[in-house]
């Protein structure tokens, strides 16, 4: 989502009214959840210091809150709750992300919890197999440079949170993108592809969590609907569009 802007409101609040601060946020908090203009929320109490609290506040932008929002049905339900702590606020301002954020280790990559370079060197190795033995893709994969699947495993890997080794051994997204063009990939070629790529996903043992899996797979989905429309007779692409990057998960394109 582009665009988004967070406000952050510090709160002075004496420990007597905490708990009472809380759950008026609590039911508050259901107004926020019901306004569209509202990405997400969190109130926040400070360990060192108890009686400073803040809530941030993600808007899809500044208009959609000052106009949509607090000109909208739920902010009237809103204010009535948090009303008796106006007072109490620091500060209430807007604040632009700069382009600095991300997550930590903390959640695993799509990459390590399919096992690392190595579960996915096996992937690709089953899946070519297959692919050879296939009427409908081997035509396609004639002329197949031996390194294939170790360069699929690659990009799998970069995409899905490993290191950068196939933008560094063989030139990125662009590279991928012309090995597709002018290949005339068909929608039934795009199907066994994915269904062979699954199966072998199951033979080699990848793990079978609904998480990984919806990801896995929603990546397919796109990827391969990616390389038909590349594929298409003179597509002219553009061949500066940075690696895609995958994860848990992801909002719509
Ligand atoms: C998520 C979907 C896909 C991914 C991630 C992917 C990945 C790649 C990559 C990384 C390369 C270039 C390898 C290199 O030389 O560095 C490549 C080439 C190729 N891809 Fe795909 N691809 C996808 C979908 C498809 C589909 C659906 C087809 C056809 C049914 C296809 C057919 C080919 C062919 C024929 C080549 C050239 C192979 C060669 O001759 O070396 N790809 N693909």
């Amino acid at each position: 989502m582009t665009g988004v802007i967070i406000e952050y409101i510090p709160y002075r609040i004496s420990d007597h009214d905490a708990a009472e601060f809380v759950a008026a946020y609590r039911r508050a908090a259901e107004s926020l959840a019901a306004a569209p203009e509202c990405v997400d929320y969190e109130l926040t109490r400070c360990m060192e210091d108890p009686e400073h609290f803040v809530l941030r506040i993600t808007w899809t932008s500044v208009e959609a809150h000052l106009e949509g929002f607090r000109r909208g049905p739920s902010f009237r339900a809103f204010f009535a709750e948090i009303q008796p702590y106006v007072g109490a606020i620091e500060e209430m301002r807007h604040y632009e992300p700069v382009g600095v954020h991300g997550s930590g280790a903390a959640t695993p990559s799509l990459y390590s919890w399919a096992g690392g370079a190595a579960a996915l060197d096996e992937l690709c190795a089953v899946f070519y197999r297959a692919v050879f033995a296939d009427p409908e893709l081997a035509p396609l994969f004639r002329d197949m440079d031996p390194g294939h699947p170790h360069h699929v495993a690659r990009w799998l890997g970069e995409v899905f949170g490993g290191p950068a080794v196939y933008s560094e051994a063989r030139g990125g997204h662009a590279h991928m993108i012309t090995r597709h063009l002018g290949r005339g990939i068909t929608e039934p070629q795009r199907r066994r592809w994915m269904q062979l790529l699954i199966d072998a996903a199951d033979e080699v043992g990848l793990p079978s969590d609904p998480e990984f899996r919806a990801a896995f797979v929603g990546y397919l989905e796109w990827g391969t609907r990616m390389a038909v429309q590349l594929s298409a007779p003179g597509v002219e692409p553009d061949l500066t569009e940075p690696m895609p990057t995958w994860g848990w998960a992801v909002a719509p394109r």
